[in-house]
């Protein structure tokens, strides 16, 4: 394999070459890039579309003009700075007396009945042994203080109530299901963990060793980019290198930047197994295995993708996460790992009172055209209209 070197990279016209495969020419100068789609990741310096190009850190840049602005504010960041201690957030709620643990932690103790009145008031219901209590807040984790000026930054002063519940049982090793409405939290509850236990491994053994540790799937390139952005904003400045691999993007750079190191894949199922079919990627120390979106995720076609992937890792811990949790996913679910705990926030698996659903049978070729009558007609129709698709493709095809 060859990588040109800085110096290199830094002369005009730059091919980079993996293998035998050519990839697309790092672009040179900002404006040769083009603007990003939705989703799409952007140059942190221009916004322009941007890529891994600089492996000296973890941002998206668009050309080598960007990659030299990126690399002198490391250079100077790198000077030593009195950052302020992080605001440590203390449990107030009146209704619980909580024992200090006398440490410096500023972790509590709570008896069973606390945990228990704690988690009804929350209204987190758990099944599952030894999981232990929800935390009040991040800094009761003992986590370093760059990753609590992480999840300050990012403007998360307190935890959710899942991420109060799911950040110490997966901390505590322990395989999880959760569910819990859209938009509470789900994503950091898995990040905060992942980015913790790899970097703690990172700093305390196999310093060198590059092979990646967690892995996130998703069941969309859309998701996988958030879900990396916000991998990357938890991880800054601790040994948390990320990698995305998913499809629409050079699959060339995508192995490279996992072979220079990296502890996380986020990933869409697709592109991994083609990935894991026919480039040698080492995944035998993933310690973590991440499913977002579960319930899509165990849908037929994805299924059996998913089962591939974690069949080639060795026994992790499994974290899965979906908005609704059915009995088929539970059974899936034991199927993984043993003794994974339940976890639910808030009132899962009922729709929303307000929402008449109505499901619909069709052949599979009339779908379109039952869409379009729906739309046509007079009874039914009264915009605005949301029509949700399986893919970017399908919502294409529509318009
Ligand atoms: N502790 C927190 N404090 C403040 N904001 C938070 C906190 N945790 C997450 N958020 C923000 O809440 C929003 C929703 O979070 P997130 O996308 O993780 O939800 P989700 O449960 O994964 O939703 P979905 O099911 O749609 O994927 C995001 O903008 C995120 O940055």
């Amino acid at each position: 394999m060859e990588h040109p070197s800085n110096d290199d990279q830094c002369k005009s016209s730059v091919v980079v070459t993996y293998g035998n495969q050519v990839t697309d020419k790092v672009k040179e100068r900002s404006r040769d890039q083009r603007e990003p789609l939705p989703g799409e990741p952007k140059c942190v310096i221009c916004n322009r579309y941007g890529e891994y190009i600089c492996d000296q850190t973890d941002d998206d840049i668009c050309s080598l003009e960007c990659k030299q602005t990126v690399l002198c504010r490391v250079a100077n960041t790198q000077l030593p700075v009195n950052l302020p201690p992080p605001k440590r957030l203390t449990a107030t709620d009146e209704c619980f007396y909580v024992r200090d643990s006398g440490s410096q932690s500023g972790s509590v103790f709570f008896s069973s009945d606390q945990t228990e009145l704690l988690r009804s008031r929350l209204e987190i219901h758990v099944k599952g042994d030894l999981v232990p209590p929800p935390i009040l807040s991040f800094s009761s984790c003992n986590f370093p203080q760059k990753l609590l000026q992480n999840i300050e930054a990012a403007g998360f002063e307190m935890p959710t109530p899942v991420q109060m519940q799911a950040i110490p049982a997966a901390l505590s090793g322990k395989s999880l299901l959760v569910s819990a409405e859209t938009g509470s939290g789900k994503t950091a509850s898995f990040l905060v963990p992942i980015v913790y236990l790899c970097a703690n491994f990172r700093f305390e053994q196999f310093r060198d060793r590059k092979k990646p540790l967690a892995m996130v799937l998703t069941p969309t390139r859309e998701l996988c980019i958030q879900v990396e952005e916000q991998a990357k904003l938890l991880g800054k400045g601790l040994p948390f290198k990320t990698a995305l691999v998913v499809g629409g993007d050079a699959m060339a750079r995508q192995l490279h930047r996992i072979q220079q190191g990296v502890e996380l894949i986020v990933g869409t199922p697709g592109r991994l197994i083609d990935l894991l079919t026919k480039n040698d990627i080492q995944l035998g120390d993933v310690k973590i295995f991440a499913l977002d979106e579960v319930d899509c995720m165990f849908q037929r076609g994805f299924r059996d993708q998913v089962m591939q992937i974690f069949r080639a890792l060795s026994q992790p811990q499994v974290l899965l996460y979906s908005a609704t949790v059915s009995q088929d996913i539970e059974n899936m679910v034991s199927s993984m790992a043993k003794d994974v705990a339940v976890v639910s926030v808030g009132k899962p698996n009922r729709p929303n009172k307000v929402v008449k659903q109505l499901p619909i049978w069709v052949e599979s070729k009339q779908k379109k055209q039952k869409l379009f009558d729906i739309l046509m007609s007079k009874q039914h129709f009264m915009p605005p209209v949301v029509v949700y698709v399986g893919s970017r493709l399908g919502g294409r095809s529509l318009i």
